[in-house]
């Protein structure tokens, strides 16, 4: 199963970190289709314009939709699912990843400056393309590229074959127990006075992992009390209600 990813930027290097570590894995291992392009190749000018000053004024500059849809017609297939970062976008989580994972071809359109003129979406929404506007968090970035990266990443570490120990996507925070992850310890068992928790050095494993559930409920109750309200309660056995 491979994934085809195409992103559009007027920066294309700053998407160079999907080349190293797990993406670069997964591309070399023909998981993960990944394609880079550059929009100014799609401008016809001498400047190689993207950009124009806003319709009914005020500051900055935003996209034009014509130099989208020429790159975007080209780039879209039939089971393209066109993302487009912006601060105005649902927010990205995990569901959202877990479900592109699934997907065989994403095209993400990084928008810069104001952002993107909104009748690109409008078109290809009304041409049928599945659209999906994406925010990673209410704070506002430059571009649409860091939100690329990020969801390009928390896509393909999903991938069948890219994370080595399969086992380690479902502990993880945010995963399937939906709690946040319990605390994890490693060599040397005392660092400046600190001891790791005596459970995790019993070699029992039932208390091992009652331990660990009990520390993933406090956490999200202490960070994530959102998350929390959120659980089914028929996720939660006895023993959880009293954590
Ligand atoms: N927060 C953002 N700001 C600008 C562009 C994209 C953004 N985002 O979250 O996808």
């Amino acid at each position: 199963m491979s994934v085809r990813i195409d992103v559009l930027t007027i920066f294309p290097d700053y998407l160079a970190p999907l080349g190293l570590s797990l993406v670069g894995k997964a591309r070399e291992a023909g998981i993960l289709d990944l394609h880079v392009h550059d929009l100014r190749n799609w401008t016809t000018d001498r400047h190689r314009t993207v950009d124009d000053t806003p319709f009914g004024g005020g500051a900055g500059m935003v996209m034009r939709a014509d130099v989208w849809g020429t790159a975007l017609d080209e780039i879209l297939t039939p089971d393209a699912h066109l993302l487009l970062p912006t601060p105005s976008g649902q927010v990205f989580a995990q569901p959202t990843a877990h479900a592109l994972a699934a997907e065989t071809h994403l095209v993400v359109a990084c928008g810069r400056y104001e952002g993107i003129d909104a009748r690109v979406a409008e078109h290809y929404r009304a041409a049928g393309v599945r659209v999906s506007e994406l925010s990673l968090g209410d704070y506002v970035l430059n571009g649409g590229e860091v939100a690329a990266l990020v969801v390009v990443e928390a896509v393909a570490r999903l991938l069948p074959g890219v994370v080595g120990n399969p086992e380690s996507l479902v502990e993880e925070s945010h995963g399937e127990a939906g709690l946040l992850e319990y605390p994890v310890f490693t060599k040397p068992p005392t660092w400046r006075g600190l001891d790791v928790p005596d459970v995790l050095l019993s070699g029992h494993h039932a208390r091992i992992a009652r331990w660990r559930r009990d520390e993933a409920l406090r956490r999200t109750a202490a960070r994530r009390p959102d998350m929390l309200e959120a659980l089914d309660p028929a996720a939660l056995d006895a023993r959880d209600r009293e954590v």
